[in-house]
C-alpha cells in the first residue's frame, strides 16, 4: 500500500489504516489502524520511545508514512512538550504568526481570552513562566479554530501546579470548542482528566495493547496494568517482566 494523507469529509476526526513507519531499520509502526470519532478525546500512553509521537506527528502531517493512509477531517492544531515562540515576537504576534486571513488574525484576542492570556499579549516569550509560554502556545494552535487539537506531552515541561491548571484550561477549551483531541501523555491521571478513550502503545512495532473508555473500562487500575505498572501500598513499579 502506498502512504496517503488527506483531507476528507469524514465522519471521523481522524481514520487511520496500515500506518507503517520506520526510522532506517527501525520499524516503529507497522499496519496500525486507529479511528477517532468527531468530538472524541483520545489519550494515547505507552513505554517511552514506543512510538506516540511519531503517530501523532503522522497524523499531524509533520512525518511522512512509509505506508498506510491517514484521513483526518478540518483543520488541525498541534501543541508540542515545548512552547516554541519566536523569541522576538510578542505573544499576540506569536498566536497570530499562524493566521492565514482577517478572520483568523481577528480571533487573536478571542483565544488569548480563551487561554488567561488576555493581559499578557505584548508580552515577549523571555517574560513569561513556563505555563504562560504553553499556554500562548496553546493559543497559537487555536488560532484557527481547530476540529482536532493534537497534544504531544503538552505538559511535560511544567511543574505539578501549572501542569493541573493547564490541564484544566485545556478540558475547558475542548467542552467550549467541542473539537475533537489526541493527548500523547506519560501521565495516566492527565489521560484520565482529558480524554473519554485511552489506548495504550505497546511493543515494537507498536500495536494497541490496551483501549477502553474513561469511566468504564479504562480505570486507572486497568491502564496502569496495561503499561505494566504495578502498584503496590501506594508505591507504583515497573513490573519485573
Ligand atoms: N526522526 C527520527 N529519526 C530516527 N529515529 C526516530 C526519529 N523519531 C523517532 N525516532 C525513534 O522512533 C522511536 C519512537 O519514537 P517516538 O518519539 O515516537 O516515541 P514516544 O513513544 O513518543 O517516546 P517518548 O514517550 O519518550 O516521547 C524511538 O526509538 C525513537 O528513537
Amino acid at each position: 500500500m502506498t502512504a496517503a494523507a488527506r483531507r476528507g469529509t469524514a465522519d471521523a476526526a481522524a481514520r487511520v489504516r496500515g500506518l507503517r513507519k520506520a526510522f532506517g531499520a527501525h520499524l516503529v509502526l507497522d499496519d496500525l489502524d486507529l479511528d477517532v470519532a468527531c468530538g472524541e478525546r483520545l489519550a494515547i500512553l505507552g513505554a517511552s520511545g514506543c512510538g506516540k509521537s511519531t503517530l501523532l506527528r503522522c497524523i499531524a502531517g509533520l512525518e511522512r508514512p512509509d505506508a498506510g493512509t491517514i484521513v483526518t477531517s478540518g483543520e488541525i492544531g498541534v501543541v508540542f512538550q515545548e512552547p516554541r515562540l519566536f523569541p522576538w515576537l510578542d505573544v499576540a504576534c506569536n498566536v497570530g504568526f499562524g493566521a492565514r486571513d482577517a478572520h483568523e488574525r481577528a480571533r487573536v484576542a478571542d483565544v488569548l481570552g480563551l487561554v488567561g492570556l488576555a493581559n499578557a499579549a505584548k508580552r515577549l516569550p523571555k517574560e513569561l513562566s513556563g505555563g504562560m509560554a504553553q499556554r500562548a502556545a496553546l493559543a497559537r494552535a487555536l488560532v484557527r479554530d481547530p476540529s482536532l487539537l493534537l497534544l504531544d506531552e503538552p505538559f511535560a515541561a511544567l511543574d505539578a501546579l501549572r501542569r493541573i491548571e493547564l490541564r484544566t484550561a485545556v478540558r475547558e477549551i475542548l467542552e467550549f470548542t467541542r473539537a475533537s483531541a489526541i493527548l500523547v501523555t506519560h501521565d495516566v491521571e492527565d489521560a484520565l482528566a482529558l480524554a473519554d478513550r485511552v489506548i495504550v502503545l505497546a511493543g515494537s512495532p507498536a500495536e494497541i495493547a490496551f483501549t477502553g473508555a474513561v469511566g468504564a473500562d479504562a480505570t486507572r487500575a486497568a491502564i496502569l496494568a496495561a503499561l505494566g505498572v504495578v502498584e503496590r501500598e501506594g508505591h507504583a513499579r515497573r513490573s519485573a517482566s
